[in-house]
Formats: C-alpha cells, sequence, structure tokens
C-alpha cells in the first residue's frame, strides 16, 4: 500500500504550552483517516502543520513523497483542503465562485463544476450568491470547490460543522462515493458517532497527543462503540 502521508515527529506548541507534540502517522491510499478528539485536542493545529499554512518546531510531513516544508508545491499538488471555516466570495453566486476556483485547474470546465454542484446538493442553489448562504451551504461550496480538481487526497477539518442531518448524511455519501473512487481523506472531528459511520481508520488525539491509531473494525470488534475506546484510550494514555 502506498503511503499518501507520512508524518514523523511532528510537533508545533504555542508559547502557552498548548499545541502538538510528537505525532508520528502515516496514511495509506484508499484510507478514509479520522482524527478523533475533543475540542482543544489539537486537530486544527496538526492539519495546519500537515499542509504547510504553519511552521513546525521539529518534525516533518510528506504528502506523496514530497516534504511539506522544502517542497510545498510538490507536496499539495493533489491535495485539497478544508482547514477550519471554508471560505467563499460573498457577492458571487455559487456557480461564479467556483469559476474562480477553476481559474487554476484548466482542465475544470463548466461541466464539471456543475458534476460538483450536483455532488454537493447546490445544484439548484447555483445561481445565488454565496454571502446569502447558511453555514451548511457554505460549507457544501467548500467542499465543492475543494473537489473540483479532482485531488488524491482530501483534508478536511470538521467537515460536518453547520450541516443538518440531511446534508452530514449527504456529506458522508459523498466522502464514501470519494473514497471508492480512489480518494484519501483525512477529516477531524469531535463527533464520535459520525468518525464511528465514516471513517475506516481513526487516531485518538488528546492533550496535543496522538494517542492511538487504529482501523475502526478492529475497535467495534474490541470495545462494541467507538466511544467505549475513545474513554479507554483517554484513560490509558491521554491524561497527565
Ligand atoms: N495560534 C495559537 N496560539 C496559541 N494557542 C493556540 C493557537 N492555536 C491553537 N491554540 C491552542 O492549541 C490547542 C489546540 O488547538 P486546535 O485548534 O488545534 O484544537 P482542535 O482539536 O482543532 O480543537 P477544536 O475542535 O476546538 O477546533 C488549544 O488549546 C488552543 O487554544
Amino acid at each position: 500500500m502506498q503511503a499518501v502521508m507520512e508524518i514523523t515527529g511532528l510537533t508545533k506548541m504555542y508559547k502557552n504550552g498548548r499545541g502538538i507534540r510528537d505525532m508520528d502517522l502515516t496514511v495509506h491510499q484508499g484510507d478514509i483517516f479520522g482524527l478523533l478528539g475533543p475540542n482543544g485536542a489539537g486537530k486544527t493545529t496538526a492539519m495546519k502543520l500537515i499542509t504547510g499554512l504553519i511552521k513546525p518546531d521539529r518534525g516533518g510531513v510528506r504528502l506523496f513523497g514530497a516534504d511539506v516544508q522544502e517542497n510545498m508545491v510538490q507536496a499539495m499538488k493533489h491535495v485539497g483542503c478544508i482547514i477550519e471555516t471554508a471560505e467563499s466570495f460573498p457577492y458571487l453566486t455559487a456557480n461564479d465562485n467556483l469559476k474562480q476556483f477553476a481559474r487554476y485547474y484548466p482542465e475544470v470546465d463548466q461541466a464539471r463544476i456543475d458534476e460538483c454542484l450536483e455532488w454537493t446538493g447546490l445544484i439548484k442553489y447555483k445561481h445565488e450568491k454565496a454571502g446569502k448562504f447558511s453555514l451548511g451551504m457554505k460549507q457544501r461550496l467548500g467542499v465543492a470547490a475543494a473537489i473540483l480538481s479532482r485531488p488524491k487526497l482530501l483534508i478536511m477539518d470538521e467537515p460536518l460543522n453547520g450541516l443538518d442531518v440531511e446534508g452530514m448524511l449527504a456529506m458522508r455519501k459523498l466522502i464514501k462515493h470519494l473514497a471508492e473512487e480512489g480518494t484519501t481523506f483525512l477529516i477531524s472531528s469531535h463527533l464520535i458517532h459520525d468518525v464511528e459511520l465514516t471513517c475506516n481508520r481513526i487516531g485518538v488525539v488528546y492533550n496535543g497527543k496522538l494517542v492511538h491509531v487504529e482501523y475502526t473494525d478492529k475497535i467495534l470488534s474490541d470495545y462494541s462503540s467507538l466511544e467505549n475506546y475513545f474513554v479507554s484510550e483517554v484513560e490509558r494514555n491521554g491524561r497527565v
């Protein structure tokens, strides 16, 4: 199995003593990998480091074999991401927003834009301005923009933020559909149930540490629920 992402010794401590410490992780092609942890555990920090938005104190990240620090353009070539809230141009329609993003990718045409609007349930709002969208709709537009160029790796920070039940189901379906087509995912969430239903591998993040990584099937057969596993991992490793 090819390693899409290799993280070694990744450390970034803020001045207040919080952050991420000594993170090691390999994500393989086809994984829907979930970083599960409570608010403030360090998930967003990890994702910002992984995508080169902030610099680590030590350690590193390789995406598709390229070092994010040394060769950002190559490392991010096949990566789509939504970190924190999805940004859009408020005075442009959904369609025109995607056309703006499409300018970076010569191969993305109107048919591809329509396909992404369809998949994210936005096709009927195609000509409405993004500024008027609800949080959930903005989130969907962010996903549409992130998948436009058919990235091989999608990094999504709390992708279900702001989505209603229907939106969550649609998002999960979309993630599974793209994974079946070969897209690898790194998703962060504090929603245990959602991670259980969406991800095939899970890493528990607690107090800035990746305390354990395991396959979802194995967790469910050993612990009967992800919640039991999470509590047991936090009890065993997390508390300091
Ligand atoms: N720029 C910063 N300066 C100082 N501390 C920070 C900074 N960014 C984050 N932190 C702190 O680092 C810790 C980890 O934050 P991070 O945003 O990575 O957590 P998270 O797991 O993504 O949480 P959430 O689910 O709430 O988004 C938190 O305690 C946060 O207060």
